[in-house]
């Protein structure tokens, strides 16, 4: 939200409660929306932006406020000890739930966040301490120095400064290094591990994030209502919560205050209008509340949020504030790269078997400091899979890769990223719906230490304006300077390719694997990347290239390594191997005896 709007809305929220014309009902209606919101803004950075559906967030809420609920009543302590324990108990619970489900894929995840959200309804509803399902009642207050927060206007304060808060930390969270590597986890694990993310740590955390909030909003119901029950926990509010989220735009923050907004004052609306209008007081709002999710999610399937802010982005573009670059800022530190012609990769044997099919067969080749290789071969020749056998994608069958000397075929993605082997992708593995400059300053992950809790307390500003920079620049190095707040999905195919190796750039590599760079390219954009491509091995940069366009391969390349039906044809430089008749044969299905072989 931008400065002004944001303002207006503050302003709102802290005079509505002064003003005595200001209906009591709106106040516990708000109340209610804000205890909401701070649930679907965990959602929101969890299933939103990670793109891990939860249908459980409501029995984190029930851990909050259970909590509290029973330190106060039965033991007498004070509800913000009651707090801490509370979200204590949620992150111990939440670790370990997510330990579990988080390693399940698809549609068995959210089946797993059933599973525990139910088991976890029951608990509370069959524990003799929570007074089972009558719950637990004559819950006290919550006070701050003497001052009580029983009454509605009191404690909607506390709700919406949580809110708030709530609302600046995960946006904070969202434009910060780790922020990306969330970001990056709906993009598939395989990418932001090819940067050095780690992706099952960076789900349990926001796994545990989410819970937390969910859990703030449990003690807050708790003192709220001063009395728990298991019902508000179940499973149907788990459901609703990620309507909310749905409905108000599950990638934004804001569009989770707007989904509890709508959600909760459509849903009242509807349960006083209904019955007036079919003059029965049957429970028809249900199906009424039904037919309006269907309807938002049909026409506004990214969720409302986008349509209430476009006023406000466009406001920005026009001011130029969504164009200019990042500012100058001290560069990051750099590699110590190897001499010129020292050994920097080494696939001796390498082999893939894939059930019967040999993909890679036994295949040894080197690359050196300052040289670009080229890795050609027909369709299905296995050169993509010999890409993710060095970048650790893949395990292999036999064979070894060195690097600097070392191993790495027994390393994970993420560690070989760490030693300085950047890579593209055959297939663009951009995230869309992020900007060029975000997704380049991935790539310089490894490069920063920013935690979560820097990113999340905003305290990262000085390094995060180091990778920015970082990012620019290398945008800059491939051409696309001007590009650098654009949606990288709304460029081109073949600018994405160029943005794709800024991002791999970005991690100061020492060994760069490109795969088809050219492909898409006009004959000027081919030119230009040809030109960043020998600028970069003149710095001392290796290069891997997998490339069909020959014309490009001839001119750019020190070596040629040749593949077909995964075996290794022919080896050397580039004159020499084109005149290969083996290559020749693979190539162009054998030549005439008559015809010259340089044709
Ligand atoms: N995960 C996989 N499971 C089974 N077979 C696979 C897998 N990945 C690749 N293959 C097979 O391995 C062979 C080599 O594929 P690969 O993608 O490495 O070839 P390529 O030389 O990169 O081809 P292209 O130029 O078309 O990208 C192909 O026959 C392909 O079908």
């Amino acid at each position: 939200m931008r400065r002004l709007p944001l303002f207006v809305f503050i302003a709102l929220i802290v005079v509505l409660p002064l003003l005595s014309a200001t209906p009591e009902f709106w106040i516990t209606q708000l109340n209610y929306i804000g205890l909401a919101t701070l649930v679907v803004v965990g959602l929101v950075v969890l299933t939103g932006v990670a793109g891990l559906t939860s249908f459980g967030q409501a029995a984190f809420v029930g851990v909050g406020a259970y909590a509290t609920a029973y330190l106060t009543t039965a033991l007498g302590w004070s509800p913000w000890v009651g707090l801490l324990v509370g979200l204590a108990c949620t992150a111990a619970i939440a670790f370990i739930l997510g330990a579990i489900t988080l390693r399940l894929s698809g549609h068995y995840l959210p089946l797993g966040t059933i599973a525990w959200g139910l088991s976890l309804y029951y608990l509370f509803g069959n524990i003799a301490a929570f007074g089972k399902y009558d719950g637990i009642a004559g819950i006290q207050p919550i006070t701050l120095f003497g001052y009580s927060f029983a009454s509605g206007r009191s404690i909607y304060y506390l709700i919406w400064i949580a809110v708030l808060l709530a609302v600046w930390a995960t946006s904070n969270l969202l434009t910060s290094r780790p922020g990306r590597a969330i970001r990056a986890l709906k993009g598939g694990a395989g990418m932001a591990e090819s940067f050095g993310v780690n992706t099952a740590a960076y789900k349990t955390i926001i796994f545990v994030y989410a819970a937390l909030l969910a859990s703030v909003s449990g003690w807050l119901y708790a003192h709220m209502q001063r009395a728990v029950s298991p019902s508000p926990f179940g499973l149907n509010y788990g459901i609703e919560y990620l309507f909310m989220a749905v409905v108000g735009g599950a990638s934004n923050v804001w569009g989770a205050l707007l989904g509890s907004a709508l959600v909760l004052i459509i849903k009242d609306q509807i349960q006083s209008w209904l019955p007036r209008l079919l003059d029965s007081t049957a429970n028809f709002e249900m199906i009424v509340f039904g037919v309006l999710l269907v309807v938002v999610l049909q026409y506004a399937p990214g969720g409302l949020w986008a349509y209430v802010s476009a006023p406000f982005r466009r406001g920005a573009a026009t001011r130029g504030k969504a164009v200019a670059p990042p500012p100058e800022a001290p560069a990051l530190a750099r590699r110590l790269r190897p001499e010129p012609g020292q050994l920097v990769l080494e696939v001796d044997a390498a082999r893939k078997q894939f059930g019967g099919l040999v993909a890679v067969n036994d295949i040894s080749f080197k690359v050196r400091a300052g040289e670009i290789v080229g890795l050609i071969g027909p369709n299905g020749a296995g050169k993509s899979t010999t890409f993710n056998l060095i970048t650790g994608v893949l395990p292999l069958t036999g064979g070894k890769v060195s690097f600097m000397g070392g191993r790495i075929d027994t390393r994970r993605a993420r560690d070989i990223a760490k030693l300085g082997v950047g890579r593209t992708f055959q297939h663009v593995q951009l995230l869309p719906t992020m900007t060029v400059l975000e997704n380049v300053a991935l790539g310089a992950h490894l490069r920063s230490d920013v935690s979560v809790l820097a990113g999340t307390l905003r305290t990262d500003r000085a390094r995060e304006a180091r990778l920015l920079h970082e990012a620019a620049v290398q945008l800059q190095r491939v051409g696309l300077g001007d590009y650098l707040h654009e949606q990288a999905g709304n460029l081109a195919l073949g600018q994405q390719r160029i943005v794709e190796i800024a991002r791999a750039l970005a991690a100061d590599p020492v060994l760069l694997l490109l795969d088809e760079p050219a492909a898409g390219l006009r004959y000027k954009e081919k030119q230009a990347l040809g030109a960043v491509l020998k600028q970069l091995r003149a710095e001392g940069m290796s290069i891997l290239l997998v490339e069909h366009d020959m014309e490009f391969v001839m001119e750019l390349t020190n070596h040629l390594v040749v593949m077909d039906f995964g075996t290794k044809l022919a080896e050397g430089p580039p004159a020499e191997v084109q005149n290969n008749p083996a290559v020749l044969e693979a190539y162009l299905g054998g030549l005439d005896d008559e015809e010259p072989a340089h044709a």
